[in-house]
């Protein structure tokens, strides 16, 4: 049975303009005027967009001793209701190996999801057996892999070891992903702060100062570009880190860089608050910022040095934050938002003038689709391409509210934000998973991975030229030696 969605104004990255899209079975049939299907979405007044991809989730995650509350199950639900149409979730492996652990992920994902779903691979050290499983891995459509330089003693990769997995990552044609904060720095400043009795959470944001992302994050890059290969690096929040993705492609190197949509909307005023809980809840790395570094992310999204708007959606209960009472170190680092990524960034930031619609696809869409190598599967609206469009109404307006959304947690860090944008309707692979004007449920069992290819050509064009100017040595005619030395 086909659809056709009828009446509204396709957005895409580089052009907007009115059609109707017919979709037959997974995929988008025709894009054209007067379209006919079996089924008809009304889209009238409202924007036809690509659907969201969030390029950052952590759903069941084992961390800091415990796991993230959001299941695969409520997490991509929330996701659906909000306009995004795909995640990319870490699969952080522990002892078990990371071809154990991508079962792990496989298997909870296949069962609950309701959206399609990738899948990055950490690196959380060295080892004969890493560089092979790297190798499997790609082999199973994981085509990023994830470098900690934070979280000393845990998930924490020294340089050597990320110069390493870089390396790796190149022959493959895979693409290095990195969390830049100087673990070791932020260790000591961590002690410091306790011993010292500032032990609550304002005191994470204190051990954390933008300039030990700023330094990480130069130090990634020079590794990346040193071993010719491009580097993307997460959850950018501070102007440190964007001035050294700038500077570096500014130098032709090929950075991309990821803000977050807590760290453009949030600040550090929050550890601030005199509720225990609401400033914990809020603690996640890197923490928030104040408005200068606000104010330089957003540039960055319209000028074109940070490229995509994640969420880092790494969800703990308010209980499971209370582990860190008295010791700021042991509250678990994370914060939601993948619910509401589209809203926040449409309001704050096509309502505000800080970015085009097209601009706003961009950066939630397309250029994310393009960076982990979907594109145009996912992140376009062409004929062929996979039917994962929202009917995008900038009218229906809404609060955010725990009380009502689809995450698990028990609070939201953007509770009482007005948004005036949200999904009518999500599609997924043509099928509808979200329909504002009824009950929707989960769909557990629907979505499906989405494997990603590794990097043609860029690997080509990073080796050829790496070659072109590889150091070489001086051929020197013999008679020009000193003799007898
Ligand atoms: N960001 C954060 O605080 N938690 C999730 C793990 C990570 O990405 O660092
Ligand atoms: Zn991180
Ligand atoms: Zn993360």
């Amino acid at each position: 049975m086909s659809k056709v969605i009828k009446g509204g104004t396709i957005v895409a990255a580089d052009r907007s303009y009115e059609a109707d899209i017919l979709i037959e079975g997974d995929t988008i049939a025709a894009i054209g005027p007067g379209l006919k299907g079996d089924e008809v979405i009304d889209a009238e007044g409202a924007y036809v967009i690509p659907g969201g991809i969030d390029p950052h989730t952590h759903l069941q995650m084992p961390f800091m001793g415990t796991e993230t509350a959001e299941t695969w199950e409520s997490g991509t639900f929330a996701a659906a209701s909000g306009g995004t149409t795909m995640v990319v979730d870490f699969v952080i492996p522990g002892d078990e190996g990371m071809i154990a652990a991508l079962d792990t992920w496989e298997e909870r994902a296949a069962r609950q999801a309701s959206i399609d779903y990738g899948f990055h691979m950490a690196v959380t050290g060295w080892s004969q057996q890493i560089f092979q499983d790297m190798g499997t891995v790609v082999g199973r459509g994981v085509n990023t892999f994830k470098h900690f330089m934070a979280y000393k003693g845990a998930l924490m990769v020294n340089d050597d070891e990320m110069h390493a997995s870089f390396t790796r990552c190149a022959e493959l044609g895979a693409l290095p992903l990195v969390h830049a904060e100087n673990g070791d720095l932020i260790a000591s400043l961590q002690q410091k702060f306790m011993a010292e009795g500032n032990s609550g959470p304002e005191a994470h944001a204190y051990s954390r100062p933008p300039e030990v992302e700023g330094e990480a994050t130069n130090r990634a890059i020079v590794i990346a570009d040193a071993v010719g290969v491009p580097v993307y690096i997460v959850h950018t929040s501070s102007e440190e880190a964007h001035e050294a993705i700038r500077r570096a492609r500014q130098k032709g190197i090929r950075v991309w860089g990821e803000p977050l949509v807590q760290h453009l909307l949030l600040d550090e005023s929050e550890y601030a608050n005199p509720n225990w809980d609401h400033a914990a809840q809020r603690v996640m790395s890197p923490p928030f910022r104040d408005k200068k570094h606000q104010d330089s992310l957003w540039a960055g999204l319209a000028a074109g040095s940070l490229h995509v708007v994640a969420t880092d959606h790494c969800a703990f209960t308010t209980e499971q934050k209370r582990m860190g009472m008295g010791d700021f170190t042991k509250i678990p680092n994370g914060t939601g938002g993948l619910e509401d990524r589209l809203s926040l960034l449409w309001t704050y930031g096509v309502e505000k003038g800080r970015l085009t619609p097209n601009e706003f696809v961009a950066v939630t869409s397309t250029n994310i689709a393009q960076i982990l190598n979907v594109y145009p599967r996912k992140g376009a609206l062409i004929p062929g391409a996979d039917a994962d469009i929202v009917v995008w109404d900038p009218k229906a307006g809404k609060t955010i509210k725990a009380a009502t959304q689809k995450s698990a947690i028990d609070y939201n860090v953007f509770e009482g934000f007005e948004v005036s944008a949200t999904a009518r309707y999500t599609l997924s692979r043509g099928a509808l998973v979200w329909d504002s004007t009824s009950q929707s449920q989960p769909q557990p069992g629907r979505g499906a991975h989405v494997g990603r290819p590794t990097y043609q050509a860029v690997g080509r064009a990073l080796s050829t030229w790496k070659e072109l100017v590889a150091p070489r040595p001086v051929l020197r005619d013999p008679k020009m030696m000193p003799i007898g030395v």
